[in-house]
């Protein structure tokens, strides 16, 4: 099995030019029906499998097709899409008349007509036949008429990318060693709230299996339309040929270039398309490539993405060691691991990982990855660092749920998605502790990761992110049996060891007494919540903050008792001591649960019936009956119910459901939490698509406010879509 895996004879990612010419057959016909999605689709499959080095009636089949593609994109207005496809084309064949001519469309497209004119002029010195040079002309008077014209369409190529202006400020850190979690991160001076504090490229990184087919091999950023395919395999994907580039197939060498056009242009245009090419060839390749070595095989499919990531960490380790003259093969990157604490199945499943991973790799690099005991224990420690230290690269993208048209124009809820498109090695972002309740944010762009400060941080305080698990996300019992499964420690944060407001109340239920408002728990939550009141031994003894307002209003007995008799009955209201049959309350909920998942799965669907809709209302109402109002599964069900009522177009009570959500979240995890300002972002553009101006306008602020203090300057450019966080909507 392991053969089929590595060996390039037997690899389904193969080029094949019989199924590239079916495709571009496909293609084709598709394009000359006017089905231009289709026509997109079957060209970027032919992409996918064309061989490099195949020519169809003396034209490059690769450059055929990237100037097949262009005009559909140019059909569907995908001007500037368009435009790289043809200086793809180029960069493989400069003298194919039939590229310059497309890419003179698109650059005129775009209002670019300097650059339109100079291409359909090269195009026609290259142009062999009198109708295509007809034809040619035709479409050079078009656009010298309308470059005559007032109302130019925008100039979208020359047009800026909003610049990332953060900056390191100039913060000093040390990386110090503590007795319980190993080493981790503080600082030596104070750090204000919001500063930016450490941007770091990945060790490695590998795309998640999910995302192969809509996010970029190399960037993780979402594949445009005019996607470019590994010029050696039919697996990996770019959103660009500089990614392509930076990533690295089997084979960097595009196809035979013809530099010299072998025609007889004029100074300015032979210089033009010199500036052309350069522009597409000016890449510098500085970067490890490291889809090298996965290039045509099938493995990388096959298994799992942290092996995967382990492979590219040995083969740039053993890169970077031949680049400086060493020959040693010992990986050591000089990171935690969780071997130890592995049960025997889990270990085994290492060892077994490693063997098939070393002899895939083996094929590659010979005698330089040996398979031998050594080799083998070595990446069985890599695996397990890679357990507890890689990170997921989760990108946030903001997505429209558009309700029906109506006078008013479309009904627009804008929601913050997140996607996890890869999982990576960051070597000096491994060295941060965890804490339920962080006082540092992590967040990605593209590839690169960044860590700002969330709170003011005073010197000397460790500086911890989230895992993962935090205090208003999950309950403690759950946060603590995720790290242990995955990080193998017992969190003592402040959130695991000191009582607080919403680890109290986010699973709990009412107290029947209608005039109290304290909390019922059951058995799950009055383990985990006594133990924070009357530590464990094992546990550091912690004081209770007693002074706590909100936990005071919730569960007055542990406010006002004092001494070690508190305790936390199931069952029994912690406020007034009131008893409740939590099997009568757990059926209720039960109940509930079947409209709420039905509710659910429409919304995934994009459709909302009316009936599932009461239906739904009545089930949070039941909800309400039965669970504390600041339970998160009310919570829950308020959104869903938000979304439902935009997808139908009832605007008011989709606000009115999205703010009741907004108010339990903030309970459960502070009102500038950034899942608040998500939130916000829901609930500000249901307010736009109302018109109720004033109401934007404190939404956005508020926005604006948890933003910047989570991700600085760079909100522009993770959020570029979301209008309202524009001064000038
Ligand atoms: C990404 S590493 C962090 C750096 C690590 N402390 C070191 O010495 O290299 C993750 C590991 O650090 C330890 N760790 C992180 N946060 C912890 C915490 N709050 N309490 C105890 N151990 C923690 C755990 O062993 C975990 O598997």
């Amino acid at each position: 099995m392991v053969e089929d895996l590595a060996h390039t004879s037997t690899s389904l990612s193969f080029k094949n030019e019989e199924s590239a010419l079916e495709f571009k057959f496909k293609g084709n016909n598709c394009f000359s029906n006017g089905d231009n999605s289709n026509a997109l689709r079957f060209y970027t499959q032919a992409l996918r499998v064309a061989p490099r080095d195949v020519d169809v009636m003396g034209k490059n089949l690769v450059a055929i097709l990237y100037v097949n593609r262009a005009a559909v994109l140019q059909k569907m207005c995908l001007f500037l899409e368009s435009l790289r496809d043809c200086s793809r084309a180029l960069s493989i064949c400069t003298s194919y008349s039939k590229a310059w001519y497309r890419r003179g469309k698109a650059n005129s497209s775009l209002g670019n007509y300097d650059d339109a004119v100079r291409d359909l002029n090269v195009s026609l010195c290259m142009e062999h036949s009198l109708s295509g040079k007809q034809h040619i002309e035709g479409e050079l008077k078009l656009i010298l008429g309308q470059n005559i014209r007032e109302d130019f369409p925008p100039n979208v190529n020359k047009c800026k990318e909003s610049s990332v202006t953060d900056q390191l400020q100039g913060i000093r850190l040390q990386c110090v060693k503590t007795e319980m979690k190993g080493r981790g991160m503080v600082s030596l001076t104070d750090i204000p709230q919001a500063t930016l504090l450490h941007a770091e490229e990945p060790y490695a990184a590998i795309i998640s299996k999910n995302c192969r087919e809509s996010h970029c091999h190399f960037c993780f950023s979402e594949l445009p339309a005019d996607i470019v395919p590994c010029p050696s395999c039919s697996m990996a994907l770019y959103c660009s040929q500089l990614c392509q580039i930076h990533s690295g197939g089997k084979d960097q060498q595009f196809h035979t270039k013809n530099h010299g056009t072998g025609f007889d242009l004029s100074g300015d245009l032979e210089n033009y398309v010199a500036s052309v090419i350069k522009e597409i060839e000016g890449v510098n390749i500085k970067k490890f490539a490291e889809h090298k070595h996965e290039c045509g095989v099938n493995w990388p499919a096959a298994l799992p993405a942290e092996i995967v990531l382990a492979g590219r960490v040995i083969v740039k380790f053993i890169e970077q060691n031949r680049h400086s003259g060493k020959t040693s093969t010992i990986v050591n990157l000089d990171l935690c691991h969780n071997y130890l604490q592995l049960d025997p199945e889990s270990r085994l499943e290492l060892h077994i990982s490693s063997i098939v991973l070393l002899k895939c790799l083996h094929y590659f690099y010979g005698s330089d990855i040996p398979l031998n005991g050594n080799t083998i224990s070595q990446c069985v420690m890599l695996l397990s660092q890679i357990n507890v230290n890689s990170m997921a690269i989760v990108l946030v993208r903001s997505a429209d749920l558009v309700g029906p048209p109506s006078s008013a124009g479309n009904h627009t809820a804008s929601t913050v998605e997140q996607v996890r498109a890869g999982q990576a090695i960051y070597l000096a972002g491994s060295l941060y502790n965890h804490s339920c309740q962080p006082n540092i944010h992590t967040y990605f762009l593209s590839r690169t990761l960044y860590i700002r400060a969330i709170d003011f941080v005073a010197a000397g305080d460790p500086l911890e992110l989230s895992y993962g698990p935090q205090v208003g996300q999950w309950s403690c019992d759950k946060r603590q049996l995720s790290l242990k499964e995955q990080y193998a420690f017992v969190c003592s944060c402040t959130g695991c060891s000191q009582l607080n407001f919403s680890d109290l109340v986010i699973n709990s239920f009412r107290c029947l007494n209608q005039t109290c408002s304290g909390v019922v728990l059951d058995s799950s939550v009055t383990n985990y919540e006594q133990e924070k009141i009357n530590p464990f031994p094992c546990r550091l003894p912690q004081q209770v903050p007693l002074e706590l307002d909100d936990v005071k209003r919730v569960a007055r007995f542990l406010g006002e008792e004092t001494g070690s008799n508190r305790s936390i009955k199931p069952g029994f209201c912690l406020s007034c001591g009131n008893f409740c049959n939590l099997e009568a309350s757990n059926a209720v909920v039960k109940k509930t649960e079947i409209w709420i998942g039905r509710l659910q799965s429409l919304l995934d669907s994009g459709e909302c019936l009316a009936t599932t809709l009461s239906n739904a209302l009545r089930a949070l109402d039941s909800l309400k009956s039965a669970l504390h109002p600041y339970n998160k599964k009310v919570a829950e069900a308020e959104d869903y119910l938000a979304q439902a009522f935009c997808l139908i177009g009832d605007l008011q009570r989709s606000r009115d459901h999205c703010q009741a959500s907004i108010k339990i979240l903030e309970k459960l995890y502070g009102d500038d939490h950034i899942v608040i300002g998500n939130e916000m972002v829901k609930l500000a553009s249901i307010q736009l698509s109302l018109g109720e101006e004033h109401a934007v306008e404190e939404s956005r602020s508020r926005i604006n406010s948890i933003f910047s203090r989570h991700y600085g300057s760079h909100v522009d450019a993770m959020f570029p879509h979301v209008r309202f966080l524009k001064r000038d909507i």
